[in-house]
């Protein structure tokens, strides 16, 4: 999808909510678990019950992986029914992948061929070489880790080097020399909202995707406050503070109030 088409629907819905489907068969309702197909099941009626809030969803492939055939079968399902129902919708493979150039190339076939995904989260630790092969989709989007939202980002992303930067700026200004750079998107994790300032003097209009509200204790209106550009320029994931907000009968339509209100406090904003 062409950012355009992205900026329009934000604009639309009053949203900028990237829906994560990290859909666990332990945390689903047990009454699913009839069905053939339990964890696409899970995510047709969490789609339906959200879609009209989000610009984006993000499965987490980690969780699907986890399933063996039957898990990708349901991520294939999953995203068929996303690109068939809701064309307008930014689709995000949260992969999280790297490796040398030939083997990046087929990653980037698996999720942007194959499955047809709009966008895949990549590891930039190998550099350069192993990204230009997502890049080389020019309709396509790639996003750099840059500061991730857990404890042990500190480990390595702010450690400073002989030019006196951090990690995670010079990932930002490397990566803004590479061909095709503008299909760059950038990972930063809400809970660390005292760095958007910095991120934003670097790529003042990129957009961020930012994980970690909800759950992981990060909250809007600080991300709101340095991350927002005049186009926008933030998706905020939320995974479980949706998906698991009920777990009967009731789950889809717990899922969107809980997305309702996250669409509410961004319209307040944008
Ligand atoms: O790339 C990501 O999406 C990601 C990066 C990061 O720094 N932190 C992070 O939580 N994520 C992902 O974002 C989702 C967050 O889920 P919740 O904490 O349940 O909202 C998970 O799928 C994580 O793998």
């Amino acid at each position: 999808m062409e950012l355009p088409k992205l900026i329009k629907q934000i604009r639309i819905k009053k949203s900028f909510l990237c829906v994560g489907l990290d859909t666990d068969l332990a945390k689903i309702p047990q009454y699913l678990h009839k069905q053939p197909n339990p964890v696409f099941e899970f995510n047709r009626q969490i789609i339906d019950a959200t879609a009209k809030y989000a610009v984006a969803f993000k499965p987490n492939i980690a969780f699907y992986e986890a399933l063996g055939i039957q898990g990708w079968e349901a991520l294939k399902d999953t995203i068929t029914y996303l690109n068939d129902q809701y064309p307008e919708i930014f689709t995000i493979a949260d992969a999280k992948r790297g490796d040398i150039g030939n083997t990046a190339s087929k990653y980037a076939q698996a999720f942007f061929e194959n499955l047809n995904f709009d966008a895949i989260t990549v590891a930039p630790y190998m550099g350069k070489d192993s990204i230009e092969p997502f890049l080389s989709y020019t309709n396509k989007h790639t996003i750099l880790l840059v500061l991730t939202s857990n404890k042990g980002a500190f480990d390595f992303q702010t450690k400073i080097d002989v030019q006196n930067d951090a990690l995670y700026e010079s990932v930002l200004k490397t990566s803004k020399t590479w061909n095709n750079s503008k299909q760059l998107m950038y990972v930063v994790g809400a809970t660390k909202p005292e760095y958007f300032k910095s991120i934003r003097k670097i790529v003042p209009n990129a957009f961020l995707l930012v994980p970690g509200v909800g759950a992981q204790g990060g909250n809007l209106k600080d991300v709101c406050q340095y991350g927002l550009t005049k186009d926008c320029g933030l998706l905020v994931n939320s995974s479980r503070g949706i998906l698991y907000a009920a777990n009967g009968k009731d789950f889809a339509k717990a899922a969107e109030l809980k997305a309702k209100a996250l669409q509410e406090e961004m319209a307040s904003y944008v």
